[in-house]
């Protein structure tokens, strides 16, 4: 029988398998983790340590089955609770993660697409030269492999895509060989409101109608993820190992440099025996969003009053960590309809699509006062790193090059409407009470009313969507939950009662920026004021994108993989 995962050499379970030290420790085998693991071990010249605390799938198939086929296993995710939320009338909100080798990749929806050349451009313009579109799509590149989709699908969806922005990397981009017929009534229900369709969505122009593969092998039909595509090829290498089923406490800091020299960690099942080992080059974290802000605000690096607090000894105050926290908040119109349909379309609308009112609320927001209705901590750096965002999003809704409303056609009971470019922030920081502990994720989702704004606006827009013919051929049937809701104040109350905050997207808690603008780490996603220590995941998005993250986060971190090996030691 072939040779499983579970048997591989380079898997370590305990702390006594392994070795004192390594080049680079990454923290978290999750979808960059892996990325970077594979980029960094390729040559063989260096050495390289993978620290996960979650399982190894062995080709489980409620891992490897796409979502709709399948229920995951609790054990492989990370469920957060939130506390209560203000805008929310109140209500806690729940967030997943992927708490397994391939983290969020492993248990994603697959949509596989990537945002609109604004959206990254906006990063460099935030301090971050080489971070625009120009420059991640030789990444986007290089993390994919595009296969066209079979004739009928092509051709009796007339599905659009740009086969040129792939390359031919380890993930997998393919359509699946099956498309429900109900898509195609609310694609033309867009048609009928004059949306456009996008010939280029993977190569900047992800606005309009767009079609979006599937993280998915075009031939054996299973999910395309980090695990198989960037671990597996990689496994037999002498010079990489992977521990399983430890979590990351602390990294270590040499009291004199700040040079950070290793890290310890215990197994997540025993809360006794903890390790420390070592890094010669660099300590890479990859934890997530959700984590890795945590983590450095464990190890001394993060606001100080939230470390004094927790008691923790402050090695350097870097306010950002754990701020600027962003995700994709939706609503969701109920709606009755005689089908279920999933898909690999969707609509990204610019707000001059949705609403006439667009010029009106780019007024309403630039008179803000931009500290009015950010949690207070938001300060000196911090509330000029968000001056600097506001001002790159009220742009963008002046824009018809990028998205402010995600509409996924694939709707069940309810049709959704995603806000794209919130202006609310949150926060991800360890609880002072119990800094080992799952952190406190606090969304803050609505709190600015530019974004309740919005929402109303798309709220009226998905009823009219829904309205249109074609969806009308479909027999699309208001839910008695929303019919007669339509002044400003009715629709504002029922999306306080029934808004979203996460769409799995958490991101930008260690921001991408300078030090002055409240940033994390730099354009080398080296963390400001110490040594030898990158992020490399999703939490280095300064703004988060419009589209699903996952692409997003490959490109990333095949970026950051070459910047680590460009690297001599002296300049880390
Ligand atoms: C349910 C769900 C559905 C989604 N749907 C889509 C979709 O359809 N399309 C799309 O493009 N994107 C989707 N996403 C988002 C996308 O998958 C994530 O943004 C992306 O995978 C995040 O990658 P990352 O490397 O930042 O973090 P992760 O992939 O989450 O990796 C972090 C890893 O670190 C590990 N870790 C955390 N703390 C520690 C610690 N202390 N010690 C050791 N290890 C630790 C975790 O177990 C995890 O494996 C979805 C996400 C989820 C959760």
């Amino acid at each position: 029988s072939p040779v499983k995962h579970r048997d591989i050499a380079s898997i370590k379970r305990s702390a006594d398998a392994m070795d004192e030290s390594y080049d680079y420790i990454i923290i978290g085998g999750g979808t960059s983790g892996l990325t970077v693991a594979n980029r960094l071990t390729e040559d063989g010249t260096k050495t390289v340590l993978v620290i996960e605390c979650g399982v190894l799938d062995n080709d489980d198939p409620s891992i490897i089955f796409p979502p709709w086929d399948r229920h995951i296993d609790a054990q492989a995710i990370f469920n957060l609770t939130s506390p209560p939320q203000p805008a929310l009338d109140g209500r806690t909100q729940n967030v997943v993660g992927g708490a397994i080798v391939g983290g969020g990749s492993a248990v994603n929806g697959m949509f596989f697409d990537r945002g609109s050349a604004e959206d990254y451009d906006n990063w460099a313009k935030l301090g971050n030269p080489g971070w625009g579109f120009e420059d991640l799509l030789p990444y986007f590149r290089k993390a994919t492999n595009f296969t066209s989709p079979i004739r009928d699908i092509e051709e009796g969806w007339n599905v659009t895509y740009d086969a040129e922005a792939y390359g031919n990397g380890p993930i997998q981009a393919s359509f699946p060989p099956f498309l429900y017929p109900g898509i195609k009534y609310q694609w033309r229900s867009f048609l009928e409101m004059g949306v456009e369709t996008s010939s280029r969505p993977a190569s900047g122009d992800a606005y309009g109608l767009i079609w979006a593969p599937s993280s998915e092998d075009p031939v054996s039909r299973e999910r395309s993820f980090a695990r198989p595509s960037y671990y597996d090829p990689a496994k037999a290498r002498p010079n990489y190992h992977l521990l399983i089923g430890h979590k990351v406490l602390n990294i270590s800091f040499a009291a004199d440099t700040f040079r950070a020299y290793g890290v310890s960690f215990q197994p997540v099942n025993d809360t006794g025996t903890v390790t420390s080992v070592k890094a010669e080059r660099e300590v890479v974290l990859a934890a997530g969003a959700l984590h890795s802000p945590q983590i450095l605000q464990r190890s001394g690096v993060g606001p100080k009053s939230l470390l004094e607090k927790a008691g923790i000894e402050v090695r350097i105050d870097l306010p950002g960590v754990g701020q600027n926290f962003q995700d994709h908040p939706y609503g969701a119109m109920p709606y009755t309809w005689p089908f279920t349909s999933l898909s690999n379309a969707a609509a990204f609308l610019p707000l001059k699509t949705v609403t006439e009112a667009w010029a009106s609320i780019i007024d309403q927001a630039k008179a803000q006062d931009p500290s009015a209705y950010l949690p207070p901590h938001y300060t000196g750096t911090l509330l000029e790193s968000y001056k600097a965002q506001q001002a790159l999003i009220i742009e963008g809704y002046g824009s018809k090059k990028s998205a402010i409303m995600e509409v996924p056609i694939n709707v069940k009971a309810t049709a959704l409407f995603v806000l794209e470019k919130p202006l609310s922030r949150g926060s991800i920081n360890l609880n002072p009470d119990n800094p080992y502990g799952d952190p406190i994720v606090d969304f803050q989702s609505l709190s600015n009313p530019t974004d309740v704004r919005i929402l109303t606006e798309m709220f009226r827009y998905i009823r009219k969507w829904l309205a249109m013919p074609s969806n009308q051929q479909l027999g699309a049937v208001e839910g008695n939950a929303s019919v007669g809701v339509s002044t400003d104040a009715e629709i504002e109350s029922m999306l306080r009662a029934g808004v979203t905050s996460s769409f799995a997207h958490p991101s930008c808690t260690n921001a991408m920026m300078p030090e002055s603008l409240g940033g994390v780490v730099g354009p080398d996603l080296l963390v400001h004021g110490v040594k030898g220590l990158s992020v490399v995941d999703a939490s280095i998005m300064p703004l988060i994108p419009s589209t699903h993250l996952s692409a997003t986060v490959y490109a990333v971190a095949e970026k950051a993989a070459d910047l680590i090996k460009g690297r001599a030691l002296t300049d880390v």
